[in-house]
């Protein structure tokens, strides 16, 4: 492929370029932390500023991702719940309509709170800790003791350029090796052999990385392409910035005039008509010149119920590749990868216990790994399966998902494209009562509810017809039946691997 002549400037996930509307690049500055904090706090106001951010969390820009660290697994779930919204506003306010954020345990904050010293001990200066990055790049010494009673900005909370995955670190298993290796091709010959690819599967899979390990690669192998990466979410808002400053003729320059677009979580152009119809266009627009198209999305694009036909269709013209759930020898190798990667002494015990405990999905796993390394931190043991198994009961009871019947309901009915009326109502139609049996199976299988709760809940029906549907279901699975979806055949494991990773990710 020949770089375009009208190419514009680089990408806007570029380390070293960042995009026009940022108000804050990846500063590296204490007055540039100073100046999130100080939107931080416009967005939640005193009070809850002083309560839940001042001195007790520590934030990091990463490119257009804004981090913020907290102390522990409980406060990520509590925060995320009340603060979501303003913690994404902030990261625009901070970087541009590009922004996104990440909630994580921070192993440091989280050492400091668990071992808080006492007044006795403050004097003493017994609580000192020093910490070693995994970049190997960066010591923290936090000499205080207790983060609550210090200033955050005079700890060393770091502002670096954003350091995309890169293929190298992507350890690869039967669950995702074609995606992988599909993505390396298509980097080697961009435009030329799998256009688009489309990758999709369950959350914190490692899409993500899969998608930025390519951009890297790509513009390792051909630096004078014009790549661009950014999420769906990234895209709608340059579309509607566009739409509100009349600037479309921009937009549509940037994004037409590309070599590879690399969009990330296309599913979140689901029922957004006008964006959907915008990137449809760009896309005409790249493929007609031969340039290379790369997404991902949590399903496979017949399960996109409610994207356009034509974009559908030309989701799968290309290649469309599923990551699997990671099985157990990929978990394991991934938990000995990011221990590695952190320095934490660790027997193979403890790294097979992660395995065998983490199933859902990589993200998971990884932040099970970087609780060992607290637990490591804590006690300056070598992580047993035992000492292990200590550290991570917190954790383990947060992974657990509660999901309700209401929870099942509302995404069989969008996965099917039924109504809740007609889900519950007595309608006998092939294509609304197979997704009822399925939602009644899954009621069984990831709820506690009895076949009575469930038969009330599902219009009213009795607990025998709840026992015959998911008698059904089994004789579907065992028999390798399929079900139809959006007009087309879909095997029956398919669709129940889907609705469940869509409920854990909910
Ligand atoms: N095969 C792998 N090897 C190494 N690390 C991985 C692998 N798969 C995932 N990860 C890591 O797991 C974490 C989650 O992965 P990622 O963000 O790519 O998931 P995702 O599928 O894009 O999730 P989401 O659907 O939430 O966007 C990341 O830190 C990523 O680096």
């Amino acid at each position: 492929m020949q770089p375009t002549s009208l190419a514009v400037e680089g990408t806007f996930c570029d380390s070293a370029k960042q995009p026009t509307e940022a108000k804050l690049g990846p500063a590296t500055t204490g007055s540039d932390e100073q100046s999130v904090y100080r939107l931080l706090a416009q967005q939640v106001g005193e009070r809850g500023f002083q309560n839940w951010f001042a001195g007790k969390v520590r934030l990091k820009l990463d490119g257009n991702l804004l981090i913020i660290g907290v102390a522990s697994p409980f406060l990520l779930t509590w925060m995320q719940k009340k603060f979501a919204s303003q913690i994404y506003a902030t990261a625009i306010a901070c970087v541009g309509p590009s922004a996104e954020y990440r909630l994580e345990v921070d192993p440091e904050l989280a050492a400091l709170t668990d071992s808080a010293p006492t007044g006795e001990q403050k004097s003493s200066g017994q609580k000192t800790l020093t910490v070693s990055e995994e970049a190997g790049d960066r010591k923290a010494t936090a000499a205080s003791g207790n983060p609550r009673n210090s200033n955050p900005s005079q700890k060393s909370a770091t502002f670096r350029g954003r350091r995309f995955a890169d293929l190298s670190t992507f350890v690869t298993g039967k669950s995702n090796q074609l995606a992988y290796l599909a993505a390396i091709q298509a980097s080697e010959e961009p435009g030329a052999l799998y256009n688009p690819l489309f990758i999709h599967g369950g959350v914190g899979i490692g899409k993500t990385h899969l998608l930025e390990g390519f951009y890297r690669k790509i513009r390792q192998l051909y630096p004078a392409l014009n790549v661009v990466y950014l999420t769906a979410e990234a895209f709608g808002n340059y579309f509607s910035k566009a739409l509100q400053e009349r600037s479309l003729p921009g937009f549509r320059q940037r994004f037409r005039n590309v070599d590879v677009l690399i969009i990330d979580d296309i599913d979140f152009f689901e029922s957004k008509r006008n964006f959907q119809e915008e990137l449809l266009h760009t896309i005409k627009h790249l493929e007609s010149h031969g340039r290379q198209l790369v997404f991902s999305s949590d399903r496979h694009p017949r399960l996109l119920t409610k994207m356009s036909e034509e974009l559908t269709t030309r989701f799968l013209s290309g290649l469309v590749c599923r990551i699997e759930t990671p099985e157990k020898e990929l978990r394991l190798e991934i938990a000995r990868q990011r221990a590695l990667k952190l320095k934490t002494p660790v027997t193979e015990g403890a790294l097979a216990y992660v395995a065998r405990r983490f199933t859902n999905n990589v993200r998971e796993l990884e932040g099970a790994v970087n609780c060992l390394q607290t637990g490591h931190l804590m006690t300056g043991q070598k992580v047993t399966t035992s000492l292990a198994r200590q550290v991570l009961a917190d954790l383990e009871r947060d992974c657990i998902r509660i999901i309700k019947l209401d929870d099942i309901n509302q995404i069989v009915c969008s996965t099917f494209g039924v109504s809740e009326s007609d889900l519950k109502s007595s309608r006998r139609a092939r294509n609304i009562s197979q997704p009822r049996m399925l939602a009644m199976f899954l009621a069984r299988k990831l709820t506690q509810a009895a076949y009575s709760e469930i038969g009330d809940y599902f219009g009213g029906r009795n607990h025998s017809t709840v026992m015959s549907a998911e008698k059904q279901v089994r004789k579907w699975l065992e028999n390798h039946s399929s079900i139809q979806v959006a007009l087309q055949e879909w095997p029956t494991e398919e669709i129940i691997e889907s609705l469940e990773q869509q409920l854990l990710a909910s």
